[in-house]
């Protein structure tokens, strides 16, 4: 199975990411974490910067939303052209109707869910998203500890996701490393957002390593 590895800039130079982005060009794509300090009390950037790396970034922006109110906020970063768009059911008023908007601008479509949040009431919504984030850390902050727990949220989906044959990727965001990333893709993921360990050391060697092990394990 083909495995993605998507660099979070959330672990990034802010000052410099034009340079930045140069570093990664391995990557499948470059995910884009967007905080609002409501739904988690942190703040990134909003869609201004977002449209700016849209111009800049030669791989596909993997937009993440830790937002309230995604509803409203969710089809301007499609619009501005972001290759996915991935929203938080917590915060979501109606998951499916903003998903069919996200596709019917152009973007794939995905749904995110914290570590605490169960992941069942979903499985039957699977031909809705292409893609569904696992929660690894609690969304706000890089350089957390990934929490083991969640993989049995994994083996769900895969197992759905394996029965119905759809196109719907598998994401884990949180705590990736070269030896986390082996246990998400024993687990059932397929795409793996990283930001600290790709960032900390020389990020083209640390997409290698991580990409090489994720391929060696995924399903
Ligand atoms: O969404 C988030 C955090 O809420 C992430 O995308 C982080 O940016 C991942 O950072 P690391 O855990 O890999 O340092
Ligand atoms: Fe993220």
């Amino acid at each position: 199975m083909p495995v993605r590895i998507n660099p979070s800039i959330l672990a990034a130079d802010f000052a410099n990411f034009e340079r930045e982005l140069g570093r990664i060009s391995t990557a499948d794509l470059v995910h884009v974490d967007i905080m609002d300090n409501h739904f988690v009390p942190n703040l990134t950037f909003g869609l201004a910067m977002t449209e700016r790396l849209q111009e800049l970034s030669a791989i596909p922006l993997d937009v993440h939303l830790m937002i309230d109110d995604p509803d409203r906020w969710a089809p301007g970063y499609a619009e501005l052209g972001a290759y996915s768009v991935t929203f938080h059911a917590e915060a979501a008023k109606d998951a499916v109707s903003l998903a069919r908007t996200l596709r019917d601008i152009g973007a794939r479509a995905g749904i995110a869910i914290k570590p605490g949040t169960p992941v069942e009431p979903f499985l039957e919504l699977l031909p809705e998203f292409d893609q569904v984030l696992v929660m690894t850390v609690e969304p706000g902050f890089g350089g957390q500890s990934f929490i083991e727990s969640t993989m049995p949220k994994l083996g769900l989906l895969r197992e759905a996701v394996t029965k119905t044959g759809l196109d719907v990727w598998l994401q884990v965001d949180g705590g990736i490393t070269a030896d986390t990333i082996v246990i998400a893709a024993e687990a059932g993921a397929d795409t793996f957002v990283a930001g600290s360990s790709v960032f900390r050391g020389e990020p083209a060697e640390q997409i290698a390593t991580l990409r090489a092990a994720a391929t060696a394990h995924a399903h």
